[in-house]
């Protein structure tokens, strides 16, 4: 049993720290945010994640997870502080470290002489971030023997972040002391029992590791939209392609599904400060410069299609949206397409009717009542001109298709998830425009 502290409680903080005290540590979570800790503490989860509920509730019941929003309090006799805090985009694109320098800063304050605490940076950080946080607790006071600083960037999806974390594919541990080394082994033990691996390394390369894997699937996402591209022009089909492609082992048939492009609080953020971080020693990274600009243009792709189905104006028209969520199993709408398209929409005079299992809340937040949304996917379609869909959750996958022809005005989907077979809709008799397949008229 490992006694843990979590400084940042969203995401990866409430999940890294419930899945830490479901394997048996005693885990105190600290946030700023503190309507977010209270409902913590009452019980009540903060975010939406497939199976963390469950967990979350057995083990603030048993008391092995507790939350705060002092951060003296929180670290005292925890013997590893993980940071789980945001690191979002500057204004030059690269990370932003405030939150964490900031943190460091008090802790550089706090950390007694006589303990000795390893401090984890969970959140994706760039190269020499290990080495600023343990100058700046330093230069807050803290003597170089009480600490040491790991770099262990956390790898889970959301919608599936539960399993990611309790069956990790491998951890990553930067460290540069065998004290911390032993510690993070110990810890991580329970989680890959599965035989899967724990790699040990340098700090800066565990640091780079983490925007090399997701700036590596953002650009496997980008090259299957420009082969969808290309299939639209060339008369085949992108389905096909990706199957084709996929079973080769050296290509692997995950992360190769075309769409309206990337979105989520990861991906954009992290290309474009690895391309920063790039450019910051000169160096001139070419592919996800291609892969930010391909990825721009693909979130909007469906624009220029409706536009030309309704002769070049959407004034009045009403179009029925089907998911806000960036993807699906998640409440989160970070640099989600929809709302850009979405956005669209509005500035040419259009109408929305949004519909999302699980993210509304969250757009309403942002649009309130600039568009109007609905409390099932059906009642969004009530005399829609067209219907688009934007996130593949499962309820849209094999919806009742006499429903979806009788409310809406015009048989006519703009789909930027390729759900449904294209004889199906020929069959159906519909206006079907979907990503890197025929149209179907
Ligand atoms: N969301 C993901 O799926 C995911 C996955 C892997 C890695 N990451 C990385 O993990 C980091 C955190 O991401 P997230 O999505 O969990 O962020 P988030 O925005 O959901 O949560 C960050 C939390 O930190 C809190 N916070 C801010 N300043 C604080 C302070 N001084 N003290 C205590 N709490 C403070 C905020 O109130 C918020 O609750 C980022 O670097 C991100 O890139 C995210
Ligand atoms: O074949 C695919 C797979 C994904 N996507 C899109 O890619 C984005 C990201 O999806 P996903 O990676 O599943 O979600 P995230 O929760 O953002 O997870 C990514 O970002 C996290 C934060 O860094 C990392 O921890 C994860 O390993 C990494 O997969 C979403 O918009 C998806 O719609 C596609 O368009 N096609």
């Amino acid at each position: 049993m490992k006694k843990i502290a979590v400084v940042g409680t969203g995401y990866v903080g409430l999940v890294s720290g419930t899945c830490f005290a479901e394997a048996g540590n005693n885990v105190c979570c600290i946030d700023i945010d503190v309507e977010k800790v209270e409902k913590l503490r009452n019980g009540q989860i903060t975010i939406y994640e497939p199976g963390l509920e469950k967990l979350f509730k057995r083990n603030v019941n048993e008391g092995r997870l507790t939350f705060t929003t002092n951060l003296e309090e929180g670290i005292k006799g925890q013997e590893i502080i993980f940071l789980a805090l945001p690191t979002p985009p500057g204004e030059d694109g690269s990370a932003d470290l405030k939150y964490i320098l900031s943190v460091a800063a008090e802790l550089g304050k706090l950390l007694k002489h006589d303990e000795f605490k390893v401090i984890v940076d969970k959140s994706t950080v760039p190269v020499g971030t290990a080495d600023l946080v343990r100058k700046t607790i330093i230069a807050n006071g803290a003597s170089p023997e009480c600490f040491d600083i790991v770099s262990n960037p956390e790898f889970l999806r959301e919608g599936v972040a539960v399993d990611d974390f309790m069956k990790p594919d491998r951890v990553v541990i930067g460290y540069s002391n065998e004290k911390s080394k032993t510690i993070m082994g110990e810890l991580y033990a329970p989680f890959v029992r599965q035989g899967n691996p724990v790699y040990y390394m340098d700090e800066r390369s565990a640091e780079l590791t983490k925007y090399a894997a997701n700036s590596f699937l953002a650009t496997k996402i980008t090259f299957i939209n420009e082969i969808a591209r290309l299939c639209e022009i060339l008369g085949a089909d992108v389905d096909m392609v990706r199957l084709g492609i996929g079973s080769d082992d050296r290509i692997g048939k995950r992360f190769l599904f075309p769409g309206i492009g990337y979105g989520g609080s990861c991906f954009p953020k992290d290309v474009k400060a690895l391309v920063k971080s790039a450019s910051d020693v000169d160096y001139n990274f070419e592919i996800l410069k291609a892969v930010m600009n391909v990825n721009a243009e693909q979130k909007v792709i469906l624009i220029p299609r409706i536009l030309e189905y309704f002769g070049g104006d959407l004034s009045g028209k009403t179009f029925a949206v089907w998911g806000l969520a960036f993807k699906p199993n998640t409440d989160d709408i970070r640099e989600a397409p929809a709302l850009e398209i979405i956005d669209d929409l509005l500035s040419k005079g259009a109408n929305v009717v949004a519909y999302d299992p699980e993210a509304m809340d969250n757009v309403k937040k942002l649009y309130g009542d600039k568009i109007k949304f609905s409390n099932n996917q059906y009642e969004a379609l009530h005399g829609a001109d067209a219907l688009i869909i934007a996130t593949e959750w499962n309820e849209f996958r094999t919806p009742d298709f006499d429903k979806i022809s009788s409310l809406l005005k015009n048989r006519v989907i703009f789909d930027g998830r390729n759900l449904y077979a294209l004889d199906m809709m020929k069959k159906l008799n519909y206006y079907y425009s979907s990503i890197g397949r025929e149209i179907i008229k």
